[in-house]
């Protein structure tokens, strides 16, 4: 028996036969908390109804998405790994093109899976590099070889290493220099994307040229190293929140959903990850709507406070 999912509605993706499902569980977190806590959450997180799995290389959680997995089936929480959505992404330090199959295959081993939905580069640089220490030398840092690159990730997707290829936190300006080689569209970009961040010009971009978005830290990574509880104590979602009976996160959740992003929201807490699953079935108003496009923006996360202030990484950071 599958388990009984929460009713989720899917996107489908440029070039990718199965639908991803617009709620997916991140899996971020720092410091870690250790192989079987995160096993545990994500097996908690399926039993809720997530069927859609953020991780990355770095983030050290492909191993524990990977035997929750290979668990979520044989307790049928799922029928099979077919059921689930996984994306994992490229990390900076194998982003020379000739690294990059390699680095894709590395992932799917410690997944333990024969293949990922969606691969993604994870930043639009490269170091020479592994990063032992935040900041990393300046002398690290290069330039991503936009062309080569992705023509290693379209390698990836034609060896059937992974069924999707995209990229994330990549400016318009980015998108466009990968796409004036690109024989393979990016299925998605994968952006810091909130009510006090919202991308607006970057997702009328993805949208025109069909590249779907989805929303990280859609919570403003509350309570994490890289963010901030801007959005978790923010007056104007407060208000909308209370008068609508639902929590700050749902109405922060469902505005993102509303702009016709997915999601990729991380809890490793039982009723968090179910409280955030509770958006679908009700609507923010055209005031609620109004209200929030009224926010103040600004970003949240900079490539320069993982890197350090870098020329590379600071053209980066100023580009949207
Ligand atoms: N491509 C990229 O460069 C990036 C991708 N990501 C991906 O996106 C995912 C989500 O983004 P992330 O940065 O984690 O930030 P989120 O905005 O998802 O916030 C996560 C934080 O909010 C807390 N939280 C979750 N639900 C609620 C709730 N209902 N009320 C109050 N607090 C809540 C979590 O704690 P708790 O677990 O205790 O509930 C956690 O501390 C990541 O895990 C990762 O997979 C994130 C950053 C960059
Ligand atoms: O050390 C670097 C960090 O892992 C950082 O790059 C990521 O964790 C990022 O915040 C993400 O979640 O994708």
């Amino acid at each position: 028996m599958a388990g009984a999912g929460a009713a989720i509605p899917s996107v489908k993706l440029s070039g990718c036969e199965k639908a991803m499902p617009v709620m997916g569980m991140g899996t971020a977190l720092f410091p870690p908390v250790g192989l079987e806590a995160t096993k545990a959450a994500v097996l908690e997180a399926i039993k809720a109804g997530y069927r859609h799995f953020d991780t990355a290389f770095v983030y050290g959680t492909e191993q524990a998405l990977g035997e929750a997995v290979v668990e979520a089936v044989r307790l049928s929480l799922v029928d099979s790994r077919d059921d689930l959505f996984i994306t994992t992404k490229l990390w900076i330090s194998f982003s020379e093109p000739s690294q990059i199959v390699p680095a894709c295959k590395m992932s799917l081993q410690n997944l333990g899976l024969e293949y990922v939905d969606l691969y993604l580069i994870h930043y639009p640089v490269r170091l020479t590099e592994m990063m032992t220490k935040i900041p990393v030398p300046a002398e690290i840092v290069k330039h991503l070889d936009m062309k080569g690159a992705w023509e290693a990730m379209e390698e990836c997707k034609n060896l059937g290493l992974t069924k999707a290829i995209g990229v994330s936190n990549f400016s318009c300006k980015m998108i466009q220099q990968l796409l004036s080689t690109a024989k393979i569209l990016p299925a998605l970009n994968q952006v810091e994307m909130n009510p006090l961040w919202q991308q607006k010009k970057l997702r009328d971009f993805c949208m025109e040229k069909g590249i779907h978005v989805t929303a990280y830290s859609p919570l403003g990574a509350n309570n994490t190293m890289w963010g901030d509880n801007r959005i978790v104590e923010n007056h104007v979602i407060a208000d909308i929140a209370k008068a609508r009976g639902k929590t700050i996160a749902q109405v922060a959740l469902r505005w993102a959903y509303e702009q016709g992003v997915s999601l990729a929201c991380k809890s490793f807490n039982k009723e968090r990850m179910r409280e955030n699953l509770q958006i679908f079935d009700w609507t923010l108003s055209d005031q609620d709507l109004e209200k929030i496009s009224q926010l103040p923006q600004a970003k949240g996360m900079t490539l320069a406070s993982i890197l350090g202030p870098h020329d590379i990484v600071l053209e980066i950071d100023a580009e949207v």
